[in-house]
């Protein structure tokens, strides 16, 4: 199997809520880096999995959208390094349904150089 790893980051300010309900931190902000893995068995005429440049365009599209804003206002979940792992996990499945025998295999969010959220499904057997 083949995995492609694809970096990009973008940067925001979230407080944390639960249940809707604002959490003990205040309004604050990261530069979140945000990196991609997309695997598969084959690749193409030209020796690639999928062009790197498909994903990173693909990547740069889904974190413009939470970029310079405020992430409360973007997302209805508390926008906490797991939940954006998902959700940008979620975003990269429909994509590439496009794309046969292509998987994002796991999304990983970093918040800080020390701390970061990895979103990967489970295999069911
Ligand atoms: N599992 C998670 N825990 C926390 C998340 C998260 O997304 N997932 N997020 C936060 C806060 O957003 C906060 O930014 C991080 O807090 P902290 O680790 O305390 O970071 P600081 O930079 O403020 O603290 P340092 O001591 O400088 O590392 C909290 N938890
Ligand atoms: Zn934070």
């Amino acid at each position: 199997m083949y995995t492609l790893i694809v970096e990009d980051s973008f940067s925001s300010a979230h407080f944390l809520t639960n249940n809707g309900e604002i959490e003990f931190e205040p309004l604050h902000g990261h530069t979140f880096k945000v990196s991609v893995e997309i695997s598969g068995n084959t690749l193409d005429d030209f020796g690639m999995l999928i062009d790197f440049r498909i994903i990173k365009k693909k990547l740069k599209e889904i974190l413009d959208i939470f970029d310079h804003k405020l992430l409360n206002d973007v997302v209805k979940f508390s926008p906490t390094s797991e939940n954006l792992s998902k959700y940008i996990f979620d975003e990269f499945e429909k994509f590439l349904e496009n794309y046969k025998g292509i998987i994002v295999s796991s999304v990983t969010v970093w918040e800080s150089q020390t701390t970061c959220a990895k979103y990967k499904k489970e295999v069911s057997r």
